[in-house]
């Protein structure tokens, strides 16, 4: 089972957003991450055959999937990020309707229904109306949906917007789950949505693949570039024009501010070991600072 993204790029119009995108994917989780706007959408649409690349190729194990979309189309579960369910009806009658889009025989399709109503949690809910489940617990009839042929390929855009704390664990685990035998590609932009559970990193910033890791080297290459400064609350903003602040907490002594930068950014600031959110926020920052 294998992904190739080769030296992929899209242009809409005149407007390039994404740049030569090289990846190769094999089974496990991985998280794709990037700020809003940098591309991550646009690539999961390509992998799932709704878009053509408009440069490059996208091979599934060896077919070229602009050129023969079938086979992988039919071992691809797909979660977009603006997924929407039809409020008149209830999970069972909705998945029982996205099977047959997908072409799955009733027979086996109710089989399945049930085990996955049972995995997400919805079987209690089955008769309920679409229209008054609330955010979560549509999000988990898109998950429910998105697994209905038992992918080899899962992509899941933004999957955890909506989710309360709970939730976003239980579906943490729930993909670790999945992806012992199967491609995972989870895109976020919530650095916490993926800690944990994505061996493996790319970051997606300005269309361009600015970084492709494992979380414990992201981890490593941010190593002495975090630093805590100590603050009287009017300095914050030109703080923030001048670096990159990962978190500012407001304290009676002043706003402990964590800086990622290369340089310490002032004498009196103290080192802090480095988090994956400082990775990325540097990953990113200095590719910015290249451009
Ligand atoms: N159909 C389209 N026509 C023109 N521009 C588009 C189209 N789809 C996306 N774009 C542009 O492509 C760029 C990348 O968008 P995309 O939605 O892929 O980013 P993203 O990383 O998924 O962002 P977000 O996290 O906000 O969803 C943006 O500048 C967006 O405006």
């Amino acid at each position: 089972m294998e992904l190739i993204i080769d030296n992929v790029t899209k242009a809409y119009g005149s407007k390039q957003v994404l740049h030569g995108i090289q990846l190769k994917l094999t089974p496990g989780i991985l998280g794709l991450l990037g700020p809003n706007g940098a591309g991550k959408s646009t690539l999961m649409r390509m992998l799932a055959t709704i878009e053509k690349p408009t440069g490059g190729t996208i091979t599934w194990n060896g077919v070229d999937i602009a050129k023969n979309p079938d086979q992988l189309r039919f071992e691809l579960g797909y979660l977009p990020q603006d997924f929407g369910v039809y409020p008149n009806m209830n999970p069972l009658e909705f998945l029982e309707y996205m099977a047959a889009m997908k072409g799955l025989t009733m027979k086996s399709a109710r089989k399945r229904i049930d085990e996955l109503l049972d995995l997400l949690n919805l079987s209690q809910d089955r008769k309920r109306l679409l229209g008054s489940f609330s955010g979560g617990m549509k999000q988990r009839v898109g998950i429910a949906q998105s697994l209905l042929n038992d992918p080899s390929l899962l992509i899941v855009d933004e999957p955890t917007v909506g989710l309360d704390p709970e939730e976003r664990i239980r579906f943490r685990n729930l993909l670790s789950t999945l992806s012992s035998n199967r491609i995972v590609i989870l895109s976020t932009h919530i650095v916490t949505d993926i800690e944990s559970i994505a061996p493996h990193i790319a970051i997606l910033s300005t269309g361009r693949l600015v970084m492709y890791s494992t979380p414990e080297k992201l981890i490593q290459d941010a190593d002495n570039k975090v630093w805590l400064s100590i603050i009287p609350s009017v300095g914050l903003q030109n703080l923030q024009e001048k670096y990159t602040v990962s978190s500012a907490i407001h304290r009676s002594d002043g706003v402990h501010a964590r800086i990622v930068s290369d340089l310490k950014p002032s004498p009196n600031a103290s080192p802090l070991p480095s988090s994956l959110e400082d990775a990325y926020l540097y990953a990113v920052s200095s590719i910015g600072a290249r451009s």
